[in-house]
């Protein structure tokens, strides 16, 4: 991950509002994280969970309020970020190489969602499920200390949805963070998420 043990990572929202087109989203929503702790947001359809998740990655300003953290944040949404007309392989080799990532880190995160067999694919070739385990590769692999996972079990079959609980469980043993946005429970062995309810 990208800090050490030394200066662990961490997060703290304090009082933030964010507005899109003109219409308040996000009002006075507080969350505090520390390395080793995941956070579950929850709510209905519209109820602003992916507008957060940007908001905290930078892409949608802050209307008010504030955002701090240490660590490096990689968010995970519908936009796989993944160049359609590459394979999957070198569409991943592509951020691998932009964030130093070794090939045989790469190679054993792609495995994890068995993603070989279709390493030499065309990413717009990609049905639902191995394009949402292809863009979680490239957050697998790297080296980010915050995850920022909206919506990652869509499209996932029950093995692929074990094989990321998984990932997330090392990536917190590890030091790491996650918040997640699920219309379903989440449930992992020996984690309790904190439960951030936008209703
Ligand atoms: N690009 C955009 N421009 C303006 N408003 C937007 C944009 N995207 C979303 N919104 C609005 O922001 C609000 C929150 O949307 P957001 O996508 O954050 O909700 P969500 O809780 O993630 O929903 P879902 O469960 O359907 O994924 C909605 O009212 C939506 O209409």
């Amino acid at each position: 991950m990208g800090l050490g043990q030394a200066y662990p990572a961490s997060l703290s929202i304090q009082h933030l509002c964010c507005m899109r087109s003109g219409r308040l989203v996000l009002d006075n929503i507080n969350l505090s994280l520390t390395g080793g702790q995941m956070a579950w947001v929850k709510g209905p359809n519209g109820c602003g969970k992916s507008t957060l998740l940007r908001c905290i990655s930078g892409l949608i300003p802050a209307f008010d309020g504030e955002i701090t953290y240490h660590g490096i944040i990689s968010l995970h949404d519908g936009n796989a970020a993944l160049d359609e007309e590459l394979s999957v392989e070198n569409a991943l080799k592509f951020w691998a190489n932009l964030d130093d990532i070794a090939a045989d880190k790469l190679a054993q995160s792609a495995e994890i969602f068995g993603l070989g067999h279709i390493m030499d694919i065309p990413v717009h070739m990609l049905s639902t499920g191995q394009r949402q385990r292809a863009a979680l590769t490239r957050t697998i692999c790297g080296n980010a200390d915050i995850w920022l996972l909206d919506e990652p079990y869509n499209g996932l079959d029950q093995h692929n949805v074990a094989m990321l609980n998984h990932a997330i469980k090392i990536h917190l043993d590890n030091g790491g963070m996650v918040i997640i946005t699920s219309h379903n429970d989440i449930i992992i062995e020996n984690i309790t998420p904190i439960i951030l309810d936008l209703s």
